[in-house]
């Protein structure tokens, strides 16, 4: 296990490869998931990449620090575990808020990006009311109050059956995280807005997204890569927004052709 202490908070983070010199990806994670859901990514990836991966604060192992956090605490978090790292130039791909924490990097430290994935994620997302109804939401009932509707938009309805082991394994990852940690990460999404910034990317980006995803569906991802310079645009069928959980083989198909010019 691996941790760095930053400015203010203790990240859990794990890397893989990095003494053989490939191309590196460094992973941005979701809301209320940990590192562990780019598993399989990796597996079918560590031939030609290395990797580095990080629970958010509030999220894994990582500590709490003080919530409610802000985009930029999480943005500033990556960086320090990048720097730590001494690694330059890699590749970013985030997932959902994620994304949004690979766009505040790109945006606060470009040195630090060479490409960029944003995965199931967006400019905005969300309304602030959406958040705070969220917040809310788990501070009466926890996040088990809301795991139905959230496993709703993460997966498609033949993964989330009973005998799907991964599915209940999610429930799980979900449940298992600190409700304060998440409630945490919930406002600094509320807060979070890069439309602005959007259109002065200059790396080369691919947006993908889950053609069911109930959170950042495919319409608004297509508009995020209508935003950036030369942005490409994929969908992978048959997943919601979690598509390196539900459809491993279709995701990493899709990431290859970008990676291979990217890297
Ligand atoms: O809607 C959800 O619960 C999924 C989600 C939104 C932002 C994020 O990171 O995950």
């Amino acid at each position: 296990m691996k941790f760095l202490k930053t400015a203010d908070a203790v990240i859990h983070y794990r890397t893989h490869g990095l003494e053989t010199g490939k191309p590196v990806i460094a992973f941005a994670n979701s809301l209320g998931t940990d590192f562990r859901i780019w598993d399989e990514v990796i597996e079918r990836l560590q031939d030609r990449f290395a990797f580095v991966l990080h629970d958010k604060r509030g999220h894994g192992l990582s500590d709490l620090a003080s919530a409610p956090y802000t985009m930029d605490d999480h943005v500033k978090d990556m960086a320090a575990l990048l720097d730590h790292l001494a690694l330059k130039q890699v590749i970013v791909c985030g997932l959902s808020v994620g994304g949004m924490i690979a766009q505040g990097l790109y945006a606060s430290r470009p040195d630090l990006v060479r490409a960029l994935i944003l995965s199931n994620t967006a400019h905005k997302i969300g309304t602030p009311e959406m958040w705070n109804s969220r917040i809310d939401a788990i501070r009466k009932g926890g996040i088990a109050a809301l795991l139905e509707p959230i496993m709703e938009r993460w997966f498609t309805p033949p993964f989330r059956v009973e005998s799907n082991s991964l599915y209940a394994g999610c429930c799980t990852m979900l449940l298992r995280q600190s409700a304060e940690g998440y409630s945490g990460t919930c406002a600094a999404l509320r807060d979070a807005d890069f439309t602005a910034q959007a259109p002065a990317i200059a790396v080369p980006t691919l947006c993908i997204v889950g053609d069911q995803d109930g959170s950042t569906p495919p319409a608004l991802v297509q508009s995020l890569a209508d935003l950036i310079p030369g942005g490409r645009f994929a969908v992978v069928e048959g997943a919601g927004h979690i598509p390196c959980l539900e459809q491993p083989d279709a995701y990493v198909a899709a990431l290859r052709p970008f990676l291979a010019e990217s890297a």
